[in-house]
């Protein structure tokens, strides 16, 4: 077994870990990065970049579909499924290679291959790929191993009809039919992406939960507009499936009836597991919490006081890919200075499904500010049914809330499914890192006729609200989502 001792391990050549490692090494000390899958990273393989390549193919075809309502008409529409799916692989190989040319560029002696795991808090064993293990002895060490797609214990050893979104992106063809479960992120973008392109979809929800949303309000509208496009079977049981030939047969239970139905495939949508439970958490010496991931401070990534930092998806935080260059920065940063560790930036946090309309939160959450202590806030609101440039654009759904303290006026957060949604969470989420009241903001330019003159709308509502100067949030109405 080869023997190395180094400053900094860093384990997961993904975007936290390739940051992490580059910012530890800019201290000049030895580090390592160690990587047990393919590179290129989950964001630009198997992510972010070719489910938005697959959306922009959904939204080119839905164009087609909404022309009609302008007077325009097109002609047949006709989805060329393997030219879609060629599109999406090329583009997503391009992306991949620049990830790949930023890896080749790290020197051949910092790069080990293989599965890391802890055999104690400073000694890891690199299951090489090769079959050559190395034994190595880090003074520091980032965790940066990301997450896995949890997969639903009654759809196990089924057949290869069940998936998970990693699969999507090696399609040859636009399949026939898709069942997803979960109303999370992956299941609507997913599923609504695949609707548009002429795959029939269904999409199942345990519960009644919307992407990211905990609004109660904008949850409720969020589910109406989605649905109205999409065939959502919101409080459905999977009982369980069976592959028949190169179908599956899925069985779910909604509204006390049992009810089957056929896909081609069914693509599990139901949230992604930390990567901590196979790295022989045990052995580091860190205290874990309820989900098995270490307890960490989120301004130092340091778990403890230890000389171990976790950073991106592996510590579920914000599992999107800026937070996980971001948590690679600080990790890697305090690796490389250790003891003299320091708190790092964090911005507001800031989620985006990029569904139609998009889903968008940013701030403090709904949800957040209802916890026992924190009934200090006022809401303002605004629909998009009758907001001049949405209904332009034919675009007219949706609604945001936005959120503001008692006594300081300043500005929260918010929760939307907007047309735009995508910016308009951009400028809030600026104006609640910039700390400014509601005052402030309405103080500020809006031209005409734009989007962003909801977003006033909601702010004078919730100016209105705040000189009311008492809660208007009724502690027992509050039903807060997930
Ligand atoms: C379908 C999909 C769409 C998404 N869309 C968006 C989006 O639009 N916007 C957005 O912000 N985020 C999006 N995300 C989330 C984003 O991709 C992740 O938050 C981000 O990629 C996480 O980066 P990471 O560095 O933590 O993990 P990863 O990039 O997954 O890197 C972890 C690496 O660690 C390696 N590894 C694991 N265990 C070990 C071990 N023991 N030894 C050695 N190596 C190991 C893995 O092989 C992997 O390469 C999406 C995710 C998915 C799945
Ligand atoms: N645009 C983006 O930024 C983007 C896009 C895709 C993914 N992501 C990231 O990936 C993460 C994972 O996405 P996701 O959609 O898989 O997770 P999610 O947490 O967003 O949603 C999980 C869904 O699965 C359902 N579910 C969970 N357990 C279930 C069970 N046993 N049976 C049936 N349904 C069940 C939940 O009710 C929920 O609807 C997201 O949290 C996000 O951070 C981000």
């Amino acid at each position: 077994m080869q023997k190395l001792k180094v400053d900094v391990a860093v384990i997961g050549a993904g975007t936290a870990g390739l940051v992490a490692y580059r910012t530890a090494r800019a201290h000049g000390a030895h580090a390592v990065l160690i990587e047990g899958g393919p590179y290129g990273t989950t964001c630009a393989r198997v992510g972010c970049m070719p489910s938005k390549l697959l959306i922009a193919a959904a939204e080119a075809a839905h164009m087609l579909d909404a022309a009609p309502g302008f007077g325009v008409h097109a002609g047949e529409k006709r989805i060329d499924g393997v030219a879609v799916m060629e599109r999406v692989r090329r583009e997503r190989d391009r992306f991949v290679g620049f990830v790949l040319e930023g890896v080749d560029s790290i020197p051949a002696g910092d790069k080990l291959r293989g599965h890391a795991r802890f055999t104690g808090p400073h000694t890891l064993v690199v299951d090489g790929a090769d079959g050559q293990d190395v034994d190595l002895e880090a003074a520091r060490v980032v965790i940066a191993t990301g997450s896995t797609p949890t997969r639903l214990p009654k759809l196990q050893d089924v057949g290869p009809g069940v998936i998970i979104s990693d699969d999507v992106f090696d399609w040859q063809d636009l399949p026939r039919s898709v069942a997803v479960i979960g109303t999370g992120v992956i299941g609507l973008e997913l599923g609504q992406a695949l609707a548009r392109l002429g795959v029939r979809v269904s999409v199942y929800a345990r519960g009644g939960s919307v992407a990211q949303l905990t609004d109660p309000v904008v949850l409720r509208n969020a589910a109406r507009v989605m649905s109205e496009e999409l065939d959502i079977h919101f409080q459905a049981e999977i009982v369980g499936a069976e592959q028949d030939g190169d179908e599956v047969l899925l069985t779910t239970r909604e509204g006390g009836e049992e009810k089957r139905a056929r896909f081609q495939y069914v693509l599990q949508a139901a949230g992604r597991t930390p990567n901590v439970t196979a790295i022989g958490i045990e052995h580091s010496g860190l205290e874990l919490g309820t989900n098995g991931v270490p307890l960490f401070d989120s301004r130092t990534m340091q778990c403890g006081t230890s000389h171990i930092f976790i950073a991106g998806d592996a510590n579920s935080e914000r599992p999107v890919l800026p937070e996980a260059a971001d948590h690679g920065k600080i990790a890697g940063d305090n690796a490389g200075r250790y003891p003299d560790i320091r708190a790092g930036l964090r911005r507001a946090p800031l989620t985006a499904a990029f569904t139609e309309p998009n889903i968008v939160t940013l701030g403090a959450s709904y949800k957040t500010l209802c916890e026992p202590g924190r009934l200090k806030f006022a809401v303002g609101q605004v629909s998009f049914e009758n907001q001049g440039r949405s209904r332009v654009m034919l675009q007219n759904k949706g609604m945001l809330r936005v959120y503001g303290e008692y006594g300081s006026g300043r500005f929260l957060g918010a929760e939307m499914i907007a047309p735009r949604g995508e910016h308009l969470g951009h400028l809030l989420a600026w104006a609640v890192q910039a700390r400014m009241t509601v005052e402030q903001m309405l103080d500020m330019p809006f031209y005409h006729p734009v989007v962003e003159e909801g977003v006033r709308t909601a702010l004078r509502d919730l100016a209105a609200n705040l000189a009311k100067g008492a809660s208007d949030i009724d502690p027992d109405a509050i039903e807060p989502g997930t």
